[in-house]
């Protein structure tokens, strides 16, 4: 659901903005420390009532203030928009508010799905495979309603199993029955990963071939373990080595998403404007999955768009984001090399930040 209005108080060095949206391109732009990446993260403690840049909420909220709100109008098609309100104090209590009611987290995320394109999103390459489960993970939420469930449930058993392997002494009968706990949860969100993972390979391809040229870019999933054993072998084969470690080295919590171009690990191969485009078109295939299943597109958060990018790419990412029908928030320093890129039927505006004061131009 497009955001159509937007009122912030106290994010950062924004202390009071309000905007009306486009319901597709939004250009955001300012100089450095203007507050553009802070409206950005404006929305994303609106879908998620945290930022993307810090897990510490006194540093998102503006200095010296003890509470951040972000209220906004959610357009629903023809009927009339719906009030999405959050609110959280440096006191630790958060309040959301939707459509006059209170509503948990889960339920927000459902209703505003967000993805960041920032300098981040590298680290889908050149980071841990922590952050390439917690992509698939997303994915996979969205794609699949059990499997927050399996989720929920694979983590608790994996705690339990990794504090009796620290205990160092395990009682047989009680490490079976914990095994055959995992094993059920491990296959489980190993065959929900991969169906997601199998959905969303063409639509990144296809999208690819559209931004990016130049290497032959393969997505291999991971799952863990090696599939041709059986995992209740391997975990009892690695028993020793698991309580020497204190955690357990097999199952889903060692998955990955490996990305390959010419055959050779992305992260080695590419550039930095290769692996921009990379991990953009990995997060574009995901709201475009995520729309083709759901019927809604998501927002999009897209911080410095131009950056490490030359013309003919940036090009070719707009039109490529003209092409959907998500709402694009874009942030850059000057809007001049995103201003011709558009085609004149699209819905684009432009809002120009200074000092935290936001103004919409033309
Ligand atoms: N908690 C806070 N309270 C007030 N101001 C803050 C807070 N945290 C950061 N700032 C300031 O907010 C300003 C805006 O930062 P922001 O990162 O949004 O700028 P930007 O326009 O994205 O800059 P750049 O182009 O350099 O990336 C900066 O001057 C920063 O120092």
């Amino acid at each position: 659901m497009p955001i159509s209005s937007l009122s912030i108080s106290h994010i950062r060095n924004i202390q009071q903005a309000e905007l009306t949206p486009s319901s597709r391109i939004n250009v955001i732009y300012g100089e450095n420390g203007s507050g553009k990446t802070s409206l950005l993260e404006a929305i994303h403690f609106l879908g998620l009532t945290r930022s993307f840049r810090t897990s510490q909420f006194k540093y998102l909220v503006t200095q010296d203030t003890p509470q951040a709100l972000v209220f906004a109008q959610l357009a629903q098609g023809a009927h009339a928009a719906k009030p999405l309100g959050v609110e959280r104090q440096t006191s630790g209590d958060v309040r959301i508010r939707y459509d006059a009611n209170t509503i948990d987290l889960a339920e927000l995320a459902g209703l505003l799905p967000l993805q960041v394109i920032n300098t981040d999103t590298f680290d889908l390459l050149e980071g841990s495979p922590a952050n390439r489960r917690q992509f698939i993970d997303w994915g996979a939420f969205y794609f699949d309603p059990a499997f927050i469930q399996v989720w929920r449930g694979f983590k608790r058993v994996l705690q339990q199993r990794n504090s009796l392997l620290k205990c160092g002494k395990i009682d047989p009968a009680v490490r079976q029955v914990w095994d055959r706990e995992f094993i059920q949860y491990a296959q489980r969100i190993t065959e929900l990963r991969f169906a997601y993972i199998e959905q969303l390979i063409p639509d990144f391809e296809a999208i690819l071939a559209h931004l990016f040229s130049g290497a032959e870019i393969r997505l291999n999933f991971s799952p863990g373990w090696d599939q041709k054993v059986p995992l209740d072998e391997l975990l009892g084969a690695q028993l020793e080595r698991d309580i020497r470690q204190g955690y357990t080295s097999a199952g889903p919590q060692r998955a990955d998403l490996r990305v390959k171009a010419d055959g050779i690990s992305a992260a080695e191969r590419l550039s930095r404007g290769q692996k921009k485009l990379v991990v953009s078109a990995l997060k574009l295939a995901q709201g475009t999955l995520y729309h083709r299943l759901s019927g809604r597109p998501c927002v999009y958060l897209i911080d410095d768009l131009p950056s490490e990018l030359d013309q003919q790419h940036s090009r070719l990412f707009c039109e490529y984001l003209e092409q959907t029908t998500n709402q694009c928030f874009i942030t850059c320093v000057d809007p001049a090399s995103l201003r011709t890129v558009w085609r004149p039927e699209t819905d684009v505006a432009y809002f120009k930040i200074n000092a935290g004061e936001l103004v919409q131009t033309h």
